[in-house]
C-alpha cells in the first residue's frame, strides 16, 4: 500500500495544525516517521536489520500524547491502536492475552484498507447499481430508448419515492430495523458487516428508489472487493506501518519508592514481560495470518508521577530509546488550544450552533476568562490538563445549547463576564467543582 511520504518537517507543521506546543514531541515522532521511509527504501537485507526507534513519551494527563501520536497515524494513512497497559492487569497475573493487542491492530487495518478499496471501486459499483435500478423499474427486455428514459428520470431525482422489488443480500430495514456492522451514529464496523452480508442469501424485497440505491451500491461494491487481496495487504499494512500507543505504562512500573517489585508489583512486572516480545519483534498468530511485530511502532506513554523510566525492566526501557517529555499546558496553552487548532472547541461549538441558526461569538475576554478558569481549576482541583476545557465550556454554553432552537436568527456574543459570574463560582464551591467542572 502506497503511504505519504512526508518530511520531519512537514509532519511537525501538519501536527502543528492541531496540537498546540509539544515541540519537542512532535519531532520525535516525525523522525521515527521518517525512518520508516527510510527503511523502506533499503536494500531487504538491510531493510530486516533496521527496527523502528521505539518512543516513550513522559507527561500529565490531558497533554497531548495520544492526540499526537493519532494524528500522526491519521496523516501517515497508518493502522492505529491505543490500548491501556494496566487492561493487561485486570485479570490478575496472566491478565488479557497482550497478543490481542496485534490482533486488534490488524481489524484496525483491514478496516482501513477495505475502506480505501471500497472508495476506489465506487464509481463502477454505482454505476452497475444504476443499471440494476433501471432493470427493475422497466424489465429486462425494455429497448434501450426506455431504459434511458428512466436512466434520466433516476439521475434527475424524480423516482426516489417509487418502490421496486429487487433481489438484496441484507434484509430490507423495515421499521427502522438496522444493517449489520452498522453501529449509532453510522460509524461503520466494516468487518462485522461482512460477515453480515456473507451469511445470508439474496431475498426480494420492496423497496424504495432511494433506499435500494443504498444496498446495491453497497452489495456491487463488494462484489468489486477481493476479500483475499484485502487481507493479504491489510496484514503487510499493519506490519510495516502500523503504531500502537500503550498508555498508562507508569502504571505497571513497580515504583521506586515501593523498594523495587515485590509482593502486588509481580502483576505488573509481568504485563511488561508479556509486552516485552511484541516490542522486541515477535510473531503472532491471528485469524488473518501470521503477523511479524518487529517493524510496528510503538509508542508508550504516562504520566510517571510516582514512578520512573528507569523503574521499567531494563529490557524495556532498551527498545523505548526515544524519550520525549511533553510539558504541562500553561494558562497560554489553554487559551491557544481554545482558539487556534483547526476544530478547536470554539471552533466546535460556533459550527454547533450555526446549524440551529444561531452566530455565536466570544468576546477577547470571555476566551481569556476561560483559559484563567480551565487553569485555575487544573491547579486547585485536579490537573487534567485540556480536558477541563471541554466540562468549563459546556458548562457555559449549557443554556445556550438548551434553547438555542427557539433562538435561531439570534447573534449571541459571550461576554466575559458570563464566565465570571456564571461558570467560575461554581468553582469556588469545594469538592462540588470534581464533579460539575
Ligand atoms: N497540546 C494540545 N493541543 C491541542 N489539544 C490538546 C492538547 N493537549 C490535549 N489536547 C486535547 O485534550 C484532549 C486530551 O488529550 P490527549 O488524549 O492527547 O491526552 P493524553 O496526554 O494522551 O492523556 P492521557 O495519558 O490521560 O490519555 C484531546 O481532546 C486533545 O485534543
Amino acid at each position: 500500500m502506497e503511504i505519504p511520504t512526508f518530511s520531519p518537517r512537514e509532519i511537525v507543521s501538519e501536527l502543528d495544525r492541531f496540537i498546540v506546543g509539544q515541540a519537542d514531541a512532535k519531532r520525535a515522532v516525525a523522525i521515527a516517521m521518517r525512518n520508516r521511509w527510510r527503511r523502506s527504501r533499503l536494500s531487504a537485507g538491510m531493510r530486516e536489520e533496521v527496527v523502528p526507534k521505539n518512543i516513550l513519551m513522559i507527561g500529565p494527563t490531558g497533554c497531548g500524547k495520544t492526540e499526537i501520536a493519532r494524528r500522526l497515524a491519521k496523516l501517515a494513512q497508518a493502522p492505529f491502536l491505543k490500548i491501556e497497559a494496566t487492561k493487561f492487569t485486570e485479570v490478575g497475573y496472566v491478565g488479557r492475552d497482550v497478543d490481542s493487542i496485534i490482533r486488534d491492530l490488524v481489524e484496525a487495518s483491514i478496516v482501513m484498507v477495505r475502506e480505501l478499496k471500497r472508495h476506489e471501486v465506487k464509481a463502477k459499483a454505482e454505476q452497475i447499481a444504476e443499471d440494476r435500478l433501471v432493470e427493475a423499474l422497466v424489465g429486462q427486455g425494455a429497448s434501450a430508448e426506455t431504459k434511458n428514459k428512466f436512466r434520466t428520470m433516476l439521475r434527475d431525482g424524480q423516482l426516489e419515492d417509487k418502490e421496486i422489488e429487487i433481489s438484496v443480500v441484507e434484509a430490507a430495514p423495515s421499521g427502522g430495523g438496522e444493517m449489520p456492522g452498522v453501529m449509532p451514529g453510522n460509524v461503520i464496523n466494516f468487518g462485522e458487516m461482512m460477515k453480515g452480508f456473507m451469511n445470508r442469501s439474496p431475498q426480494q424485497r420492496r423497496l424504495k428508489i432511494s433506499v435500494a440505491r443504498t444496498y446495491l451500491e453497497r452489495e456491487e461494491a463488494d462484489k468489486l472487493l477481493d476479500n483475499e487481496a484485502i487481507t493479504q495487504e491489510a496484514v503487510s499494512h499493519a506490519q510495516n506501518n502500523g503504531i500502537v500507543f500503550i498508555d498508562e505504562i507508569d502504571k505497571v512500573c513497580a515504583r521506586s519508592s515501593e523498594g523495587g517489585s515485590r509482593g502486588g508489583d509481580v502483576s505488573r512486572e509481568g504485563v511488561q514481560r508479556d509486552l516485552l516480545p511484541l516490542i522486541e519483534g515477535t510473531t503472532v498468530s491471528t485469524k488473518y495470518g501470521p503477523v511479524k511485530t518487529d517493524h510496528i511502532l510503538f509508542i508508550a506513554s504516562g504520566a510517571f508521577h510516582l514512578a520512573n523510566p528507569s523503574d521499567l525492566l531494563p529490557e524495556l526501557q532498551g527498545r523505548l530509546p526515544i524519550r520525549v517529555e511533553l510539558q504541562p499546558l500553561s494558562r497560554e496553552d489553554l487559551r491557544r488550544i481554545l482558539t487556534e487548532p483547526e476544530h478547536s472547541l470554539l471552533k466546535q461549538y460556533i459550527a454547533l450552533m450555526q446549524t440551529e441558526g444561531i452566530s455565536l461569538t466570544f468576546e477577547d475576554g470571555a476566551v481569556d476568562a476561560l483559559a484563567d478558569l480551565a487553569a485555575d481549576i487544573n491547579e486547585r482541583v485536579e490537573n487534567i490538563g485540556a480536558r477541563r476545557l471541554a466540562t468549563v465550556l459546556e458548562k457555559l454554553l449549557e443554556e445556550i445549547s438548551f434553547s438555542a432552537p427557539d433562538r435561531s436568527g439570534e447573534k449571541i456574543s459571550v461576554p466575559a463576564s458570563q464566565v465570571t459570574e456564571k461558570v467560575a463560582p461554581l468553582a469556588k464551591k469545594g469538592d462540588l467543582s470534581r464533579f460539575i467542572l
